[in-house]
């Protein structure tokens, strides 16, 4: 099964949403506390001409983990340089990286929890110490030296806290959790969208692609282009609520943003497994989705409209999905059941 490449929030190759991205924490909208903390951690490290302390941005894609990483290097007044958890294969590569850096530069590491731990290692003693332990030689012969670093910033992302060792969460001072957008967040994202690409826009029509976002950000930038195109070529140059209707129904998103592949999840449970509990295992295969696919972009977002609940022996459909569906609910039978061992 294909997931939706228009409302799936992970990054594709093509997304070309860098004219959308807000540059300064003013412009950054929602994550309110998130914001607050962050203008205050940002403001005392400039006033103690100090590297701010290691930051780590968690949850699902599409939030503006990598974003709020680039604002916050533009608000330190400091370099930034990215690279990736995958991307690092040997210890060498980040020490390549750490030996270059000015200081108090922010390095960014996406997908932090795919280091591997050969890398890990290498990274603890310059997260604690500002210092590299580089091993000399080989055999009876070898010995480590340290390394000096300048001071710097490291800011993780993932979108798998579970998946971090403990030594490395352990050692980022400012640990971030990012949260689904309300609409109203989305709303002025769409907005300020909608200006950004210079089309004039009806409060309910921008409203409309909001409510269809998942929550996400980057959804909603990619719905509002498909919108605009729809604008263009079969609208007047106006985006309405019929049009952004229109448009995003053609596109298969339905009134709660759930395009396909959620609605396949959430008929798989009801048709076949009569609403569960069923395990995710389970799931993946009947989708043919790799577990992962599963559990970082199909489920966080059911799970925030309350369509699932996670138990303990697999996801259970709730009553808002059988209703979304458009199905009865069996009757409860062997609800004691709910309560064994
Ligand atoms: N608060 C926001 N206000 C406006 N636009 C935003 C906001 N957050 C994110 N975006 C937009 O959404 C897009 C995705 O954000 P970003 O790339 O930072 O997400 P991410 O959390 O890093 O995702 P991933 O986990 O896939 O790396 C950005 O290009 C940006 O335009
Ligand atoms: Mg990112």
């Amino acid at each position: 099964m294909e997931p939706d490449p228009l409302i799936r929030p992970e990054r594709l190759a093509e997304d070309t949403d860098r004219a959308l991205r807000p540059q300064t924490l003013e412009e950054f909208v929602g994550q309110a506390e998130a914001r607050a903390n962050l203008r205050v951690f940002i403001e005392s490290a400039k006033m103690r001409g100090e590297a701010m302390d290691h930051t780590l941005f968690h949850g699902p894609p599409g939030l503006g983990k990598t974003t709020l990483a680039q604002i916050m290097a533009r608000e330190l007044g400091v370099g930034f340089r990215m690279t990736s958890g995958p991307v690092l294969a040997k210890p060498g590569d980040l020490a390549a990286i750490l030996t270059n850096l000015e200081p108090r530069d922010v390095l960014f590491i996406d997908e932090i929890h795919r280091l591997s731990p050969v890398v890990e290692e290498v990274l603890y003693p310059a997260l604690e110490d500002f210092a590299l332990d580089l091993v000399i030689g080989e055999g009876p012969a070898a010995r480590t030296v340290r390394i000096d670093l300048q001071p710097f910033t490291l800011v993780g992302a993932t979108t798998r806290l579970g998946l971090l060792t403990t030594p490395l969460r352990d050692r980022f001072g400012i640990p971030t959790r990012l949260q689904f957008y309300t609409e109203d967040e989305l709303d002025l994202i769409v907005t300020r969208g909608a200006r950004l690409l210079g089309v004039a826009a009806d409060p309910e029509g921008t409203r409309e692609i909001a409510r269809r976002a998942r929550g996400t950000p980057r959804v909603a930038g990619r719905l509002l282009r498909r919108v605009v195109d729809f604008v263009l070529v079969e609208g007047d140059g106006r985006l309405t609520k019929a049009i952004a209707d229109r448009a995003l129904t053609r596109l298969g998103v339905d009134h709660l943003g759930l395009d396909g592949a959620d609605r396949r999840y959430l008929l798989l449970l009801a048709e076949n497994y009569g609403g569960g509990p069923v395990g995710v295992e389970t799931i993946a295969a009947a989708l043919s989705e790799a577990r992962d696919a599963i559990e970082e972009v199909i489920e966080p977002y059911l799970l925030q409209q309350g369509l699932i609940q996670r138990t303990p022996r697999g996801r259970m459909l709730a009553a808002k999905a059988w209703r979304h569906i458009g199905l009865d609910a069996p009757r409860v039978t062997g609800q004691s059941d709910l309560f064994e061992g």
